[in-house]
């Protein structure tokens, strides 16, 4: 059993050495000749797997340690018996600390309460019901957009895309990306619906870049400058819109999701996915490949107000003023292409959230509520 896995996949020697001979390969590098071979394929989302990359090959299981998955043809893998699997909602807990750690940015930069912002969020499955639940804990007024979810289970709790527009401070994209049908998703936030947000809306995209139309949205940065941008995914990866780039206030390299937790989770998923597919016993636990947090524990003292206790408490576990200046750097050092790789691929620790516990001292207490709220683990210091 050959198995083909990108590079960028950890844990990959503990989980899949036991299933079969490894074999690791840059993601973008790995092509039909490398393909051939292998009887069994493990990828993130940067490996187009498609009929070009399968046909000639005797695979037998395809895997992908992500959430999203338009990179892959499954009809293809289907009319050729390839089994598929994904890791649904494996590194969701990440995007989530990213969108609160960008807000908590952006409303200290901008001088404003988080608390008071009303928030849209566009795609409420795994990542947005998570964000929804976070931010509703919070006390945070939310509107939800959900067509295909609206269909299923009722319109109650939904709104439409063009109600989240006019009525939302902030607005979340966190949807798939789907070119055709009735939910298409493609090009969602296209140039109509970019000119009609108000001024001093933020949009964040952490779903897929060509969900929203970077032209437009450059446009109406560059021409107005009366909108924010928080861009993680972009139209184009990894040779992104330069200027783009730089006019949006918090710019990363499709990182939104890139906890070791979460990526550990997607490594975890899949293994179970294949051994039970080779019908072999799984012997490793997710416990048993996260290892401990650098960061366990810190003491927070009375005084502080609840906004300063979250935003000091998200940028002890994860800064993501660091994605945005090492991007902006690295891009300037080696080019928009080559820049965006190198920052993911020596992209360093970073732990979700839940990992820090916070101990209050006494007179603290009214923070505990928020900060369960928005992940962390709370506990009484002495
Ligand atoms: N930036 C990053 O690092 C990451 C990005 N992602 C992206 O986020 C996407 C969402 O992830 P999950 O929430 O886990 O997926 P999910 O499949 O659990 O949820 C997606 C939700 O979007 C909804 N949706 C579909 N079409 C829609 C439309 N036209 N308008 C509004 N909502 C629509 C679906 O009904 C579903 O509830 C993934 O497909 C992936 O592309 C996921 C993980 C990390
Ligand atoms: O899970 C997803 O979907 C994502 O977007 C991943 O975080 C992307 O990770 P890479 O494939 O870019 O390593």
């Amino acid at each position: 059993m050959r198995i083909v896995v990108d590079a960028n996949v950890p844990a990959a020697t503990e989980c899949f050495a036991p299933l079969g001979e490894v074999v690791r390969l840059p993601g973008r590098e790995i092509d039909a000749a490398t393909v051939r071979s292998a009887d069994a394929l493990v990828v993130r989302s940067i490996t187009r797997v498609d009929e070009a990359l399968v046909a000639g090959s005797r695979l037998r299981f395809v895997g992908t340690c992500t959430i999203g998955t338009d990179h892959v043809d499954s009809a293809a893998l289907a009319e050729r018996s390839i089994a598929f699997a994904s890791a649904p909602g494996c590194n969701a807990e990440a995007v989530v600390d990213y969108v609160l750690a960008s807000l908590a940015t952006l409303a200290e930069r901008q001088g404003f309460r988080l608390l008071e912002r009303r928030v849209g969020i566009v795609g409420v499955g795994n990542v947005g019901g998570r964000l929804l639940g976070r931010l509703q804990a919070l006390g945070i007024d939310c509107l939800a957009c959900d067509p295909p979810r609206a269909e299923r289970e009722g319109p109650t709790g939904f709104a439409d895309l063009e109600t989240l527009i006019e009525a939302c401070d902030v607005l979340c994209l966190h949807t798939p990306l789907v070119r055709e049908g009735p939910h298409a998703t493609h090009q969602l936030l296209d140039a109509r619906r970019i000119a009609e947000l108000a001024p001093g809306t933020i949009v964040l995209n952490a779903g897929r870049g060509d969900c929203v139309n970077g032209q437009a949205l450059r446009g109406r940065l560059s021409a107005q400058g009366d909108i924010t941008a928080v861009l993680d995914v972009w139209e184009g990866e990894p040779a992104i819109d330069a200027a783009l780039r730089d006019l949006a206030a918090i710019a990363t390299p499709h990182v939104a999701g890139y906890s070791l937790d979460g990526k550990l989770r997607g490594t975890h998923q899949i293994y179970q996915a294949l051994a039970h597919r080779l019908g072999l016993p799984t012997r490793l636990t997710f416990e048993m490949l996260a290892p401990p947090p650098p960061l366990r524990s810190l003491t927070l003292e009375a005084g502080l107000e609840v906004e300063d206790a979250l935003r000091l408490c998200m940028r002890a576990v994860y800064d993501v003023r660091r994605d945005h200046d090492s991007l902006i750097r690295e891009s300037r050092r080696q080019g928009a292409a080559r820049g965006f790789d190198a920052c993911r691929a020596s992209y360093p620790l970073r732990r979700e959230f839940a990992t820090l516990a916070v101990a209050l001292r006494p007179g603290a207490d009214a923070l505990a509520e928020p900060l369960r709220a928005a992940g962390f683990q709370v506990t009484q210091a002495s």
